[in-house]
């Protein structure tokens, strides 16, 4: 695969320390609404600000951004503030125009980055501008899609990039708005260790209420940063009303951010530590112990239900180990989506075994024919 070249973002000026924050209202309203939230945030610490200008929505007839109007409010931000401004761009058009008047950061959103065609144009329209860029995750949970966008930003000259994790869309009810899946960034993360990650726990929410715990397990896991929408009055905002924050409710989050150490330095107690996993390697030791002693019984039920001629998948006995492990997990404290997720895999792995053996014996009783 492609190496993808990554250098810091770098904003002049701008000592980036983690957290990053990026902060702002989810659509500029009005010249008012964007000015007053900036300064209010800007007041704050806040050095980086987002507002979206062109709003991709679910259904027609929703705001949909004020469009070009919108930038030179962004403009005098930049010029009042000092801070620097960042919007969502979706076509050629959008990064031209974002441009022109001196946007220093784009993003492309979740909706665009699951159309490459449109990632393309966006990336040729980037070419020779040295601009970072960052790009949220695909609606669908397809980590190769992700990676696939920053490639062909990459290949346009693009290499000050980010990840922005906005979590994915999901035909089950939860308690949140995209389900943040974070096994998906964490490989991300595993694959290309140098791009930064920013979480963006107000659509990963979609409730204010929620922003708190997304934004501290993003910090647990070591992720860059967090964009966090803001609003100077978010229930009156015209768009994602109810995931939006005061700035003041923003400082209070972030405040009470706690901030892990990301490596084990010298100046961590080694011993403790050293030990769990040591334990941890025994037990892991044990537990591939045991699942190959699981694996040979099952090529042995396998066996036997070729000499008997009975079907590989038992449906009833499945179905029964699957509930039981579940229970027997439960009573351990041992959550039952990730027990059923085990079960499952090792349900697969014991029907793959079993196909492997019939097929052989298939073969060798064909031959002896
Ligand atoms: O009980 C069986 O028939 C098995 O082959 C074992 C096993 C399992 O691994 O638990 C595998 C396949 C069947 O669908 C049900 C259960």
């Amino acid at each position: 695969m492609h190496k993808l070249k990554i250098q810091p973002i770098q904003l002049p000026g701008l000592e980036l320390k983690r957290p990053i924050i990026i902060s702002g209202p989810c659509s500029a309203e009005t010249e008012e609404q964007t000015l007053n939230t900036a300064k209010e945030l800007s007041a704050r610490g806040i050095k980086i600000f987002r507002a979206g200008i062109w709003k991709p929505r679910t259904r027609p007839g929703a705001f949909e951004g004020v469009g070009t109007v919108g930038l030179p409010w962004l403009k005098r931000v930049k010029e009042e503030t000092g801070m620097f401004i960042c919007v969502e761009v979706a076509t050629s058009h959008h990064v031209y125009e974002a441009v022109k008047f001196g946007v220093d950061m784009v993003w492309i959103g979740a909706r665009t980055s699951a159309n490459p065609f449109a990632v393309q144009e966006i990336a040729d329209a980037l070419k020779g501008l040295d601009m970072p860029v960052m790009v949220k995750n695909p609606v669908n949970p397809d980590l190769e899609l992700w990676i696939g966008a920053l490639e062909r930003l990459n290949r346009a000259g693009i290499t000050r990039l980010a990840a922005i994790h906005r979590g994915f869309s999901s035909y089950d009810q939860s308690e949140f708005r995209n389900n943040p899946q974070w096994q998906i960034p964490i490989e991300l993360r595993r694959r290309i260790p140098e791009l930064p990650i920013i979480t963006d726990p107000s659509h990963i929410g979609g409730n204010r209420e929620l922003l708190a715990g997304i934004a501290q397990e993003a910090m647990d896991l070591n992720f860059d940063g967090l964009i966090i929408e803001s609003h100077i009055c978010p229930d009156k905002a015209w768009s994602d009303a109810k995931q939006q924050v005061t700035p003041e409710m923003l400082k209070e989050i972030l405040d009470n951010l706690v901030l892990r150490r990301p490596k084990i330095g010298e100046d961590t107690p080694r011993v403790t530590l050293d030990e769990l996993r040591k334990q941890i390697d025994q037990l892991d030791d044990q537990l591939l112990d045991l699942l190959k002693e699981r694996m040979k019984i099952s090529e042995a039920i396998g066996k036997y239900k070729f000499e008997n001629n009975i079907t590989i998948l038992q449906t009833r006995r499945y179905d029964e180990v699957l509930n039981n492990r579940r229970e027997r997990g439960s009573q351990r404290g041992l959550n039952e989506d990730f027990i059923t997720k085990i079960f499952e895999s090792i349900h697969e792995e014991s029907i793959n075994r079993q196909s492997e053996i019939m097929n052989k014996a298939l073969k060798k009783s064909k031959k002896q024919e």
